[in-house]
């Protein structure tokens, strides 16, 4: 879909669906390419967001006016490639400047492809997002413009988030293990919906040994490595299409669930929560959500569009027994959190792994191994 002509000054046009248009110049590749457009407020770890599989089919807009001062490196990617549908910038930096930077992430997109524009206002096109909602977008460059007349209908025949099952587009196909970092304390069954990098490293810190398993794994092929645990990862798309099977069986068998985000979708979903699509979705570094079991609150990451329809203020039932929102986000009180009471599973539908983010969350990888200790005692 792309060519990767890299020229600063090419003419670029971002169009949304509902036809509101902004000029600017080509970032990256040169071509044409097309998503649903959605805003992150992260003030640092763009090659984090980039390389973030959930992200598949989304063009991201950046809060942040400078983007690329600290340019690229060969250790902060969360997966082996960017996955970004298109990337829209204010201000790209000239020349990166970092001590780990290897090459600047304008040479990156053009490397792998990645169409994005620079030089508009985001601070306008996040407001009409925020007004709107998240829509399609398309953003052309080069011979993309050449038939100026047709952007948006192009736009408008891009497939919608809603109803698009994208885990397997992302997911390993092959079963790999990451090992325990020092002694060896419990095996995990990884379901890979869209996995982070960070998130197998942060269980192996903590002596979990993670056998990561394609999204198209079976009950047996879950139960074949005797887990401890079972996680369920992050990943694109819409959680209303995702297939229960496993997930039921494994809280029907009362081994220990974790689920991160996606993951959280899905266990409320088995449970028999509704999901729904937010407005614009919650993106970004910042965000506070509080744990109304500790009543701490904490600053997290986030990266979802969709969310859990649970209600905050009763425990409900479950065909698993009592089910509580656990977390909620003080910005706006959308479900952050699931825990059954009766069962050893919890999920939170923000970032523990904090690639990028802070590091406020991490207890819940603790709270994961407790749940794997006290199910052997
Ligand atoms: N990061 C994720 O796992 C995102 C989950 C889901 N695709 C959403 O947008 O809400």
């Amino acid at each position: 879909m792309t060519t990767s002509t890299r020229a600063a000054t090419t003419p670029a046009v971002l169009v949304l669906e509902d036809g509101r248009t902004f000029g600017g110049r080509a970032y990256g590749a040169v071509g044409e390419t097309f998503g649903e457009a959605v805003f992150s407020t992260g003030m640092t770890g763009y090659q984090e967001t980039l390389t973030d599989p959930s992200y598949h089919r989304q063009v991201v807009v950046m809060t942040a006016p400078h983007v690329g001062n600290t340019g690229v490196n060969d250790e902060d990617s969360e997966s082996s490639r960017i996955w970004v549908a298109g990337y829209v910038v204010r201000d790209p930096a000239r020349v990166p400047s970092n001590w780990r930077s290897q090459r600047s992430l304008d040479d990156e997109l053009t490397a792998q492809g990645v169409v994005g524009i620079s030089g508009i206002d985001t601070r306008a096109l996040t407001r009409h997002l925020r007004e709107r909602g998240a829509m399609r977008v398309g953003i052309f460059s080069g011979n993309a413009l050449a038939d100026e007349g047709t952007l948006i209908a192009r736009v408008r025949q891009a497939p919608e988030m809603t109803g698009a099952d994208l885990s397997s587009e992302v997911a390993t196909e092959q079963a790999y293990v990451v090992p325990a970092i020092g002694e060896k304390r419990f095996t995990v069954a990884a379901l890979d919906l869209g996995i982070k990098g960070m998130t197998p490293r942060r269980m192996a810190e903590r002596g979990i040994e993670v056998h990561v398993l394609p999204a198209t794994a079976t009950v047996e092929d879950v139960y074949a490595i005797a887990p401890d645990g079972v996680f369920l990862s992050n990943g694109p798309g819409d959680p209303a299409t995702a297939d229960l099977t496993v997930i039921q069986a494994v809280l029907e068998r009362g081994t220990p669930l974790f689920g991160i985000c996606f993951g959280n979708q899905l266990l409320g979903r088995a449970l028999g929560f509704g999901t729904y699509k937010l407005k614009y979705g919650h993106r970004g570094i910042n965000q506070p959500v509080q744990d109304r079991t500790t009543g701490k609150v904490e600053v997290t990451a986030h990266n979802h569009g969709f969310a859990v329809d649970a209600p905050l203020d009763r425990v409900s039932d479950t065909p698993y027994g009592r089910a509580e929102v656990s977390h909620v986000c003080l910005n706006d009180q959308v479900v952050e959190g699931l825990r059954l009471l009766d069962r050893p599973a919890f999920s939170v539908q923000y970032h523990p792994e904090a690639a990028a983010g802070p590091h406020d969350a991490a207890y819940l990888f603790d709270r994961f191994t407790q749940l794997m200790e006290a199910q052997r005692a």
